[in-house]
């Protein structure tokens, strides 16, 4: 049985369609990104889950339990981090997290505790007096302090900055090992790559493509900046047979697809000053499903 299960759920707002046909199975266990633009839906799919919104088609499901009849129970054991925290100003973090603990029934805030250590979050201050960073660190502690077997999290990082980033895709993947099934979006593809099995795409409302990373990387290509010692050398170079672009007289933008390998092993025959990987953005992958016809794989 899916842990998640998502069923050709459409809702629409007017005559917007905000999300169309949206269909997704998460088994247990499963650490599952959900990848696209702003505007492209993923809110509002968490939203259903969580049983915020009444969908105009389709249903949903968590662990058997349609999110719309049984909102409340699910609230109670899924950890859910939302995309806009709706914070009490007035309290300070700690207030705040005991306050979700008790409406949860807990009293032990062990790992409560825990999580504000390895996260560093001073939640001594008042709500009102912190920086988003901050307030997205109360939101993964409350998402996270009851050892819930299923997390659903609307950007998870944002506001985050790099170093907590990192500390977050650590946290991710010990939740992994522990079993604990995570839904996730992001407009992040690196973060979604470094800690997801599965990944779905979606933009304008509609999944263009459900992948596993592994399958994505392979078709990924990177960009490589190169910047040779002199013009000779990359005259020399010109002969390999690479798709690139020439910069200048010593530097060339190389875009490999699939095997790195045989690229490293060409690279060591030249002498390269510089090298700089450009990520892809996400628009440049969705291009890749566009022109496949954006067909669902
Ligand atoms: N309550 C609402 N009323 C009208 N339109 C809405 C409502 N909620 C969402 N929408 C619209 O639905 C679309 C999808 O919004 P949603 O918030 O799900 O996107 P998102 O993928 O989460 O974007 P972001 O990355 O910016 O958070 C947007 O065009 C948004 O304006």
């Amino acid at each position: 049985m899916s842990m998640i299960e998502v069923n050709h759920l459409t809702k629409k707002f007017g005559d917007f369609y905000s999300i169309q046909n949206v269909h997704l199975q998460i088994p247990k266990g499963e650490v599952f990104g959900f990848l696209g633009p702003n505007g492209a839906g993923k809110s509002t799919t968490i939203r259903h889950l969580m049983g915020f919104l009444q969908p105009t088609e389709g249903s949903c499901f968590i662990n058997g339990l349609n999110c719309r009849e049984a909102s409340a129970t699910i609230q109670q054991f899924v950890g859910y981090l939302p995309g806009e925290i709706a914070f009490i100003d007035k309290m300070t973090g700690k207030q705040f997290i005991h306050f979700i603990a008790q409406l949860r029934g807990m009293n032990d805030y062990t790992h409560a505790e825990k999580l504000m250590h390895f996260f560093e979050l001073d939640a001594s201050r008042l709500i009102k007096k912190m920086s988003k960073g901050m307030k997205q660190k109360v939101g993964l502690v409350c998402a996270f302090m009851h050892h819930p077997e299923i997390v659903i999290l609307d950007e998870p990082t944002s506001g985050l900055d790099p170093l907590m980033q990192t500390k977050f895709i650590e946290f991710i993947l010990a939740e992994k090992d522990k079993g604990t099934t995570i839904f996730m979006s992001s407009h992040m593809i690196e973060e979604v790559e470094k800690t997801c099995d599965r990944v779905a795409i979606i933009n304008a409302g509609k999944i263009v493509a459900t992948e596993t990373i592994t399958d994505l990387k392979k078709r990924k290509s990177k960009k490589y900046m190169l910047e040779f010692q002199d013009e000779q050398e990359l005259t020399r170079f010109l002969d390999e047979e690479y798709v690139l672009e020439r910069i200048s007289s010593t530097k060339v933008m190389i875009t490999i697809t699939g095997d790195l390998q045989a690229f490293l092993h060409t690279l060591s025959n030249y002498k390269i000053i510089d090298l700089d990987v450009i990520s892809q953005s996400l628009e440049d992958i969705f291009m890749h499903y566009y022109e496949n016809g954006g067909a669902q794989s």
